[in-house]
């Protein structure tokens, strides 16, 4: 299974570290246009194998997307991150012409590789590759519900006082500050409904946290997080590589599922060797159908900015 990472940045090099952790790749080839910056973390990664017990091999390269040839899953987290008080959208003008030369490149390299997008504005970078490429849709998958939802259990267990093992939650809909929808009816602790534990003052507090959960690290950090994102990108990446079927909520083209169509946008999918192998479409409550439609309309906005 040979994967490739194209950002060697926070994002990238985060991605890349845990998936060989997880030791089941047998490749990982890491890509930035900094010159001797992907070799650098390659070899920095690298002599943690023996410290960490993994026996991934991961190399580097500068702009060589020979090098990436025939992998089976690409990563896109090259494009810029956003600054304290800026929106992802405000990304869009530098990220949106990277995204579509790097997804080209590396399908010319990989033509039958699953693409997962990272960059930022994210639900519009997937649905840029979706228009500009030849892809079929299930191996086109935009992350960002998988790292909203681990934000979301981090700060449900909070609310609780649980472990958040003993959590389970979902965030759907756009990977932006204003168009998560955390699925606070249908979180559980344990299997019972967390309304049975926290006041609905409590819970809409922990849905207003988890949406703003960026922007939130973004102020603390003065640049966005990375460590998060790189572990939900490597749960992604290991659901396809170990045909696990595995729901997450990914950003995905919609034809008419949840009554949406011609966007990308998170909704709960199966994954597996095929990348997306099911779109679940579930029954949503009057209320979440509204969100998820005010959400929609936020990132065709987005898609709107695209020269297509
Ligand atoms: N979808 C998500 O949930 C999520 C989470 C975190 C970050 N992000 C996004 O991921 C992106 C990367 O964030 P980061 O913190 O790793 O940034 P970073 O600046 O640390 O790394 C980005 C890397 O991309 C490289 N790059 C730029 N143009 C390139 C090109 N044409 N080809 C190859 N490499 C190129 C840069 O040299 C840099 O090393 C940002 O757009 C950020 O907003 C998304
Ligand atoms: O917040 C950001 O800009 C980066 C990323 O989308 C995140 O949610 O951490």
């Amino acid at each position: 299974m040979k994967i490739t990472v194209v950002g060697a940045g926070a994002v990238g090099a985060s991605c890349a570290e845990y998936i060989a952790i997880k030791d089941f790749a047998s490749e990982v080839v890491l890509l930035d246009i900094k010159e001797g910056y992907a070799e650098g973390k390659a070899m920095d990664l690298m002599q943690t194998a023996s410290l960490n017990g993994f026996d991934t091999k991961i190399t580097g390269s500068t702009s060589d997307y020979s090098k990436t040839a025939n992998s089976d899953i690409c990563v896109i987290t090259s494009g810029i991150p956003r600054k304290p008080g800026m929106t992802r959208e405000e990304l869009i003008g530098i990220n949106a012409g990277i995204v579509k030369s790097v997804s080209s490149s590396l399908i010319e390299h990989s033509p039958n590789t699953i693409i997962i997008v990272v960059s930022n504005p994210m639900d519009t970078m997937t649905y840029l590759v979706h228009k500009t490429t030849d892809l079929p849709k299930h191996r086109i998958i935009g992350m960002g519900g998988a790292l909203d939802s681990a934000r979301f259990k981090y700060r449900l267990a909070e609310a609780l006082g649980a472990p958040i093992s003993d959590v389970d939650g979902m965030v759907i809909g756009g990977h932006s500050d204003k168009g998560m929808v955390p699925l606070t009816r249908l979180a559980t602790r344990n299997s019972v409904p967390v309304s049975a534990f926290i006041s609905d003052e409590r819970l809409n507090q922990v849905k207003e946290d988890t949406k703003v959960g960026g922007a939130t690290l973004t102020k603390l950090l003065g640049t966005s997080a990375w460590y998060a994102p790189g572990a939900a990108v490597s749960g992604l990446v290991q659901a396809i590589a170990c045909d696990q079927k595995k729901i997450f909520p990914c950003s995905t083209y919609l034809d008419g599922e949840y009554g949406l169509s011609d966007l990308c946008i998170g909704v709960p999918v199966v994954l597996g060797r095929n990348g997306i192998e099911k779109i679940v479409d579930i029954e949503l409550s009057d209320a979440e159908k509204s969100h998820m439609s005010e959400s929609a309309a936020g990132v065709q906005k987005t898609n709107g900015l695209l020269e297509l």
